[in-house]
């Protein structure tokens, strides 16, 4: 049987990766698994791991314990290279895991990497980040960097009121973001809007514990679904904000959606980012496609 490899973000979901990962080995050592796992200790820190992994070539797989940053962090380190990218969901948000149907519990997500499939996904790089979710910019950005690493947010998660933490950042988010003026190129197209809250470019559907924000996103069609959302004045988004958990806002007109394998943003002022969730350079314009780019394991179809 071959050795699996595992990086464990024991950190994520307030500790739950630590959780996850003890009942995983325990499933592993029942069955006989042979198996190696490093844990990572700081941001950056599992694509390292997994790039050392790789050299190794001891590994067919390696499997990402933690949330949508941690499995970022290892597809990064193992985009180029043939190792198939296995995920245990064990964040706070897990879009990328929820919408690619990987399954959690522990005797089923270890059956999964024994005997699954491997499905080819596309990946998507933007500047020197890749995602395998979403990459989004502006109001969205800066949601983002101002939950990532909050002190805050995470005491608030650790007395269950996780969500009240979110609506609260997206509050202060919303209150200090101003609109720009954004031209997106896409496959040579062009295309002009004002007042844009956010662009999203997403692999699949999910994004911030669940939004449906590009309900016809899929990581096997060799494009990303685009969604810019604009012309709209802060109150008017505030109200139609829950609209988008299902993917009921992209019949507004202050939506548009689009699609396409090459992104190239130009906005009148900086704007925010972040990648699977993560802060991401604030100067990223250029975004492509690498189709097919990933063997993900998946449960055994049938
Ligand atoms: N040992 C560690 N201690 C603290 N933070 C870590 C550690 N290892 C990695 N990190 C950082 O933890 C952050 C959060 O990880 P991750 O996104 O996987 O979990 P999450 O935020 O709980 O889940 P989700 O993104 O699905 O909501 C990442 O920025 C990662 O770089």
């Amino acid at each position: 049987m071959a050795r699996l490899g595992f990086i464990v973000n024991a950190a994520s979901g307030n500790g739950r990766g630590a959780k996850v990962w003890s009942a995983v080995e325990r499933e592993l050592s029942a069955r006989s698994v042979p198996y190696d796992v490093f844990r990572t200790e700081a941001s950056g820190h599992a694509t390292a791991l997994a790039q050392r992994m790789v050299r190794d070539r001891s590994y067919d797989s390696i499997t990402a314990i933690g949330g949508d940053g941690t499995v970022n962090e290892v597809a990064a380190g193992l985009l180029g290279s043939d190792v198939a990218l296995g995920h245990i969901g064990a964040g706070s948000g897990n879009d990328f895991a929820r919408a690619m149907g990987l399954p959690s519990e522990p005797s089923e997500a270890v059956e999964a990497l024994v005997r699954g499939d491997r499905l080819e996904i596309d990946v998507g790089r933007a500047g020197g980040r890749v995602f395998v979710n979403s990459f989004g910019s502006g109001f969205d950005g800066e949601v983002a960097a101002r939950s990532n690493g909050s002190p805050w947010k995470r005491w608030m998660n650790k007395i269950g009121l996780g969500a009240v933490s979110y609506g609260l950042i997206v509050l202060a988010a919303l209150g200090a973001y101003r609109p720009a003026r954004v031209n997106v190129a896409l496959d040579g197209r062009s295309y002009d809007f004002d007042d844009v809250w956010l662009v999203v470019a997403a692999n699949l559907p999910y994004l911030g514990g669940g939004m449906h924000i590009c309900p016809g996103a899929s990581a096997t069609d060799g494009v990303m679904d685009v969604c810019v959302v604009h012309g709209l004045g802060r109150l008017r988004l505030l109200r139609h904000f829950p609209l988008i958990y299902r993917g009921a806002h992209v019949s507004l007109p202050y939506v548009t959606m689009l699609r396409g394998a090459r992104l190239s943003l130009k906005s009148d002022r900086t704007l925010a980012c972040h990648v699977d969730g993560e802060t991401a350079e604030p100067l990223v314009t250029e975004l492509t496609l690498v189709p097919r780019g990933l063997s993900l394991i998946v449960p055994e179809r049938q």
